[in-house]
């Protein structure tokens, strides 16, 4: 549990099918159902699995099949590995599971608590000056002593790997009793942009000529630089500068940011003393330089300053942020801000005001940067802390708040991953309730924020979280300075013509998202090796679709870059700053980039000469371009949010077609899974028949999930269930890589352990290979009666001594069993329908997504004032509609339900592949193109029925493949 999930969802494709089926029609399809939330059920079922559920096929003797075969012949080698069949355990009473509804009731929080004063100096005005540093990879060393005057050295490790020491402070970073660091008063105002020519930052250097300045005279290095061309500075937060540079804020004047922080001061003291709209507004201006509050926040600072838990659902760019960042430095104690991806948390913590100090926990910070940061929440220098849902409840760091560290406020940000209904589950937010995190923290408050959330996954957000209904605060999710328009498209060639025509062509950034891996010849990609091109034997080979359309617009004079998941994060980051910097100006990207992006004029127009009037016009206006079908209307939703964070138009053009809904429609079911396996992964689980309680057990994440087929997220979620439902039938621990390989070196194995009892398990337990002794952590640590992490420091500290060397591998969940389920048939009926719950919600969020944009393409321009070009309001009905439950849209059944080739066609899949083991879901994913643990793409991909009936509706398909199963071996299929 200890890796934090910081996966883009971004996808990796089914390849286009290779046959056309004439187009499927289109029925009215009766309003979609709300996911049933079958974890409460406790009926009785038959037994879930029978062990027949997976068939070998027989060789037909003769098979008949008319439909002519398909023009590439291409010879299936499938080499998967069949799957063992396993006894099940006879079902024993019925076995009612549900999802725990937390007890507590949430505590009364009064506001004079939490309006106690900051640490004494923490508010000190004190001068902090910035270096420019070449990469932001930045790491701390502890202080030799702990003084309020020590700065912490800042270690900098650039591209070359060399490393430089600083005696900096970081804004985000520095101690609470610490000065503040000087800020640029940079004013945020609607009209602001994220990247801006600071004109006014240097001219006043310019006026300050000949007078002796407070910190820098004019030979200083600051002086000789403002002589310099003016160049664009960028506010990436407070960190970055256009070349991602740690930004130089020490360009002000000390009198200027005295005053600065005295105002912030008095602002404060203000709150504290009273929560008035006119302190809150005083506070804004002092802090950010803004006027007035934007809807809902004003309302929603108060509330959490009055200790009320709240929901906060705003638009993206609406300004969430600002709702915690302004109680945090009003309330007395730390704010923890939850965060899914490692990436957001770095961009909220460069985009927290310099006044605030910060810090995040990930898992990808080295210990010692963990160390030290754990130690300044400890000693109250970190003020808002970024942390990920799976080290919020790791041991180490609730042990900092058993002392005198008290959490004011936790801040649950995407709080829409908590609900299983929403697009974006995570199993490790399912570990948010209320319960738990007063439990742990003595949190008096919580606020989830959310940018897409319907009212299914609000209802089941706050529930978990304990919020009141009342104390919801929601405004429309989609701003109106986005103007939405959608065709029927999916060429490159209208996008072209797009972009290059008004208002695209004037816009000053633009994202293009794209969603899929294409096929491209393998031996044109230089770029490939050939290993990689002999691994697929064919001279295909998949790549971004991002590079593809990428490369596209740059031969057609656009210049753009591609950003995806499968790039080097360096590389990612480089692009995201050279993008904020407006050094590029079209990103073609997956969904992977914008989270967390505040670039404030995505688009904003460059300035136009307009001749016929001579005068100079600014027209600002922002692109976000859809060149694939997004997944759910909350994904469009998030995308578009990208744009016109500044207030100004946003142009948002959506392309969509039909090719690419039935691609993404097969993908809604690849995490799907059988009862067979929900029953074979519980029987793995509870191997030792409930004599292992207290002992860590461990389950390897890669095998387990080839045998049972069981993408490792769903078998996180289930465990995750086991652990969170009515009865608790495990605790989770964090993940660990089980399997060492270790070699003795200075003593002789016996004699080591005749001293030390964990090298004598060890030899007991280990299996010796070519010399080394390979063996189970969990196994050996369960043999002397300690916990795993004892023997990973033990095997660590004899390292250290030169006694051995080893290597860990197969990263594992570990898990200890706290009770035996009763009746296992009844748990897995329940968990897989619970599955299936998830997976048809997902399907449908994506048919609503395609009926919204068929409706703004048909029908809008009949029911509604729109042209061709703008669909706005339509669209934005929709949305409000989807997002409020409010008669929920028409959703096309744009599948089709039948083939007359479809039972042939997996009757020679059938006999062509009779050495392997398939179930129903198995051939299913086969003929939709898409792979899983056990039938990986790079396999099956090789037959030419590979994706062939994506446009059959999956579960058609999974029922003609029973069928045909059935046929093979004669008995019923499950
Ligand atoms: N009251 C305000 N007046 C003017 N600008 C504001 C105000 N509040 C916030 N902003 C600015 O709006 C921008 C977006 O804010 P923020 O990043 O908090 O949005 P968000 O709602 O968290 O977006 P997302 O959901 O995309 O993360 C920021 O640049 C922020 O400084």
């Amino acid at each position: 549990m200890d890796s934090d999930s910081d996966s883009d969802g971004s996808h990796i494709s089914a390849t286009p099918p290779r046959d056309s089926l004439p187009p499927p029609r289109r029925l009215p399809q009766p309003p979609p159902k709300p996911p049933s939330s079958s974890l409460k059920s406790t009926a009785k079922i038959k037994p879930s699995s029978h062990p027949d559920t997976i068939f070998k096929p027989k060789k037909p003797s003769s098979l008949k099949h008319d439909k002519p075969k398909p023009k590439p012949k291409v010879v299936p080698e499938p080499e998967p590995k069949p799957i063992q069949q396993q006894d099940l355990p006879s079902p024993v009473g019925n076995f009612p599971f549900q999802i725990r509804r937390p007890s507590d009731q949430p505590r009364q929080i009064s506001v004079g608590r939490s309006l106690e004063t900051l640490p004494a100096g923490f508010f000190s005005t004190r001068r902090v000056s910035f270096s420019k540093i070449s990469k932001p990879s930045l790491n701390f060393e502890p202080e030799t002593t702990p003084e309020i005057t020590a700065e912490p050295k800042i270690k900098v490790s650039d591209c070359s790997g060399s490393t430089k020491i600083f005696n900096k402070n970081l804004p985000n970073l520095i101690r609470g009793d610490a000065p503040l660091p000087e800020v640029k008063l940079q004013r945020r105002s609607e009209e602001g942009n994220f990247v801006k020519l600071n004109f006014r930052g240097y001219k006043r250097k310019f006026t300050a000529k000949g007078k002796k300045m407070n910190n820098y005279s004019y030979k200083s290095k600051y002086f000789k630089r403002s002589k310099r061309r003016v160049k664009p500075e960028v506010h990436m937060g407070n960190l970055c500068d256009e070349e991602g540079l740690v930004s130089d804020i020490t360009q002000h004047s000390k009198v200027e940011n005295l005053s600065r922080f005295e105002s912030v001061e008095a602002a404060i003291s203000a709150v504290r003393n009273e929560v008035s709209d006119e302190n809150l507004v005083r506070l804004l201006k002092a802090m950010y330089g803004y006027d007035s509050f934007r809807d809902g926040q004003l309302e929603a600072i108060k509330m959490v300053l009055a200790g009320k838990s709240a929901m906060l659902v705003l638009p993206t760019g609406a300004g969430k942020s600002l709702c915690y960042q302004i109680p945090a430095v009003v309330l007395p104690g730390v704010t923890l801000v939850v965060s899914p991806l490692v990436a957001l948390m770095i961009d909220q913590l460069k985009q927290l005001p310099s006044m605030i100090p910060g810090g995040f926990l990930s898992s990808s910070q080295g210990p010692e940067e963990a160390a030290e940061t754990l130690r300044m929440i400890q000693e109250g220098s970190i003020k808002v802390l970024f942390v990920s849902p799976e080290r919020l409840l790791n041991a180490d760091f609730l042990s900092i708040f058993s002392g005198t560290t008290s959490v004011s406020l936790v801040v649950v940000d995407e709080a829409h991953c908590v609900s299983e209904w929403s697009h974006n589950f995570r199993p490790s937010y399912m570990r948010l309730r209320a319960s738990l995190l007063r439990a742990k923290f003595n949190a008096e408050c919580i606020l989830a924020m959310t940018a897409t959330a319907t009212t299914t996954t609000l209802s089941s957000v706050m529930s978990a979280l304990e919020i009141s209904s009342t104390n919801l605060i929601q405004k429309a999710q989609v701003r109106d300075n986005l103007r939405l328009s959608v065709s029927l498209s999916g060429n490159r060639q209208d996008m072209l013509k797009l972009m290059k025509s008004s208002p695209f062509l004037e816009a000053r950034s633009i994202i293009v998202y794209c969603k899929f891996q294409v096929l491209a010849i393998a031996f044109m990609q230089s770029t490939y090796s050939s290993q990689a091109i002999s691994n697929f034997y064919l001279p295909w080979i998949l790549q971004s679709e991002t590079d593809e359309i990428s490369r596209y617009l740059c031969d057609n004079n656009i210049s753009a870059k591609s950003y995806h998941s499968g790039m080097l994060a360096r590389d990612r980051s480089r692009i995201q700053e050279l993008f904020c910097a407006n050094k590029i100006r079209v990103v073609v990207a997956t969904v992977a980039f914008g989270m967390g992006l505040d670039k404030r004029d995505v688009g904003a127009g460059r300035p136009l000469l307009l001749l016929s009037t001579l005068v100079f016009l600014v027209v600002f206006f922002t692109g976000v371009i859809h060149y694939s079908l997004p997944e759910s209307l909350e994904e469009y939703v998030q995308e578009i949010g990208r744009g016109g964070r500044d207030g100004r138009l946003s142009y948002c053009h959506l392309y969509f077609d039909d090719v690419t809904y039935y691609k993404l429609r097969s993908l809604m079911h690849s995490d799907g899974v059988d009862e067979f396996s929900v029953n074979k992964f519980l029987c793995q689980v509870f191997a030792d028949d409930g004599n292992s309680h207290g002992e860590v057990c461990s389950l390897v994440k890669e095998s387990v999930s080839r045998k049972f087929d069981m993408k490792e997220e769903v078998m996180l979620t289930l465990l995750t269930h086991l652990e969170l439902g009515e009865t608790q039938y495990l605790h989770l621990l964090p993940q660990l890589n089980v399997t060492c390989t270790l070699n003795f070196h200075k003593t002789s194995p016996m004699s080591l352990a005749d001293k030390d009892p964990a090298v004598a398990a060890i030899l007991r337990k280990s299996e010796i290979k070519q010399g080394q002794y390979v063996f189970d952590i969990p196994t050996v640590a369960n043999s002397i009666g300690i916990a795993p992490s004892e023997l990973s420091n033990h095997l660590q500290d004899l390292k250290v001594k030169g006694e051995i060397t080893y290597e860990l591998k197969d990263p594992a969940f570990c898990f200890k069993v706290v009770k035996f389920p009763s009746d296992f048939c009844s748990l897995t009926e329940l968990l897989t329908r619970w599955l299936l719950d998830i997976e048809n919600c997902k399907v449908w969020k994506l048919d609503v997504m395609y009926s919204s944009a068929v409706f703004a393409v048909n029908a809008c321009e009949k029911t509604h004032d729109c042209n061709v070009a703008q669909q706005t309001t339509c669209l934005q009905e929709r949305i409000l509609d989807y997002f409020k439950g409010h008669n929920n849209p028409d959703v096309l059944d744009k599948m089709g339900h039948n083939s007359p080739f479809l039972r042939a066609d997996i009757k020679v899949f059938l006999q062509s592949n009779s050495n392997v083991k398939f179930t129903p879901r198995a051939i299913a994913r086969v003929m939709h193109g898409i792979g899983s643990p056990s039938y990986p793409s790079s396999t099956w991909s090789r037959t030419h029925f590979w994706g062939r009936y994506t446009q059959i509706d999956f579960k058609a398909v999974m029922n003609a493949a029973k069928a045909e199963l059935m046929n093979f071996v004669g008995k019923d299929a499950p």
